[in-house]
């Protein structure tokens, strides 16, 4: 109780402060004064930088729709070659030019002539970014309304976009099916690149990979430990897909295809790590839950559980979970971004040790955590 006293204190000085911030006289003033001057510049940047956001990732959108970035890559170009080879008026192709320069993905040279900057560059380097960048176009519809959004009202494009891609497309149209599995697969190698740069696999025997996909993760491992046994588990409908990712890999033999759904097949047994990747985020609680008492009954007595995706920061929220990942879950309306800690408390609850603390060299690829059972 004496504890709260202070922290009432701290509370009712920030509530002042915060109304002081907010009077327009107060920041006319904090503008001017030399030692207010620069928070206040900063501020209003940053700012200006949420309120533009959206501008912002839509002409990267277009730079990426035009296939300028690759266009680019080529070698500089003028605003007039690029407008007629584009199908674009030349001065609006020199806007959206600038605003790439503006955002430090394109270089302005002294001739005048466009080029690729660092950034711009490194983006054609991502695998999947390019594909991943396209496919917004649904996030950014369900975005378009974000109040209606968080108020559950109607169906989102993204709640129809993947079962689409992964259900009706796949037999409808095989061509985008395709594309969006390929999507899932590139974008399937950086996450595999982040777990293996946190998580050593040495010592293990056999790893299942439950709801692996198209076996990009599990291709990752067996290059880095050749003697790993490896089983992916998936949906039967996915299964060819991931038949189709690992043909002419040399790993066809090496890797168990296992067709089965976690919420009513039992797991494969036999394996001394179970991995999870990038499965969580996409089911709710009770799924969850549900899976996790499942993964346990899987595994042998210290027998290891790795859980990767992007997390939300919990009580330190970060931007990458806790903007993107949990508005793009919330739109796809079957799961949710969790924090390490939430994670870390469903383990528990489902009989799990956790040996070390969660590691996320970039945390808007993914973060990752590890589990033992008890001996
Ligand atoms: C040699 C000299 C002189 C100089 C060199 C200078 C130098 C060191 C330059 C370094 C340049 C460099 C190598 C840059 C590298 C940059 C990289 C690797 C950038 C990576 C960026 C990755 C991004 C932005 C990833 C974004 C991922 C997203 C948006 C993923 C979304 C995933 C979704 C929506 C998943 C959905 C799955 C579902 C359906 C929810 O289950
Ligand atoms: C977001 S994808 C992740 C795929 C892969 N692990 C990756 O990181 O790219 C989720 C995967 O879980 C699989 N999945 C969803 N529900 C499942 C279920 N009931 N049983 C097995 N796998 C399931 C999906 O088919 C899909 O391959």
């Amino acid at each position: 109780m004496a504890g709260d006293l202070p922290k009432a204190r701290a509370q009712r000085r920030g509530g002042w402060l915060m109304r002081l911030i907010a009077n327009p006289g107060f920041q006319r003033w904090a503008s001017g004064f030399p030692l207010t001057r620069g928070i206040a510049r900063r501020d209003g940047a940053e700012i200006f930088d949420i309120v533009q956001g959206f501008v912002q990732s839509q002409v990267l959108a277009a730079l990426v729709e035009l296939e300028l970035l690759r266009r680019l890559a080529e070698g500089p170009q003028a605003a007039g070659g690029l407008a007629r080879w584009a199908g674009l008026a030349e001065d609006r192709m020199t806007i959206l030019l600038q605003a790439g320069t503006a955002l430090g993905l394109l270089r302005r040279r002294r001739d005048g002539r466009y080029g690729l900057a660092r950034r711009g560059a490194a983006i054609l380097g991502v695998p999947g970014l390019e594909a991943m960048i396209r496919h917004h176009h649904a996030f950014y519809a369900d975005m378009g309304d974000p109040v209606a959004l968080l108020r559950g009202q109607g169906k989102t494009e993204l709640a129809r976009f993947w079962p689409y891609v992964f259900g009706a497309a796949a037999k409808a149209e095989p061509e985008v099916a395709r594309r969006y599995s390929d999507l899932m697969a590139q974008s399937q190698a950086l996450v595999a690149q982040d777990v293996l740069r946190t998580i050593a696999f040495k010592g293990l025997s056999h790893v299942v990979d439950v709801g692996g996909g198209s076996g990009a993760f599990l291709a990752e491992i067996a290059v880095r430990y050749p003697d790993l046994r490896l089983t992916l588990f998936d949906l039967p409908e996915v299964i060819p897909l991931a038949r189709a990712g690992l043909a002419g890999s040399g790993l066809e033999k090496r890797v168990t295809l296992c067709p089965g759904s976690f919420r009513t097949d039992p797991l494969p047994r036999g394996a001394d790590a179970i991995t999870l990747i990038r499965v969580l985020y996409d089911h709710d609680d009770t799924t969850v839950a549900a899976l996790l008492a499942k993964v346990y009954g899987a595994l042998p007595s210290g027998g290891r559980l790795i859980v990767a995706e992007p997390m939300s920061g919990g009580a330190r929220p970060e931007r990458a979970g806790d903007v993107y990942f949990a508005f793009y879950t919330m739109a796809m309306g079957t799961g949710r971004a969790r924090s390490a800690a939430r994670i870390a408390e469903m383990c528990r609850a489902a009989g799990f040790e956790q040996p070390g603390p969660p590691k996320a060299p970039r945390p808007y690829v993914t973060s990752a955590l590890q589990f033992e059972k008890p001996e």
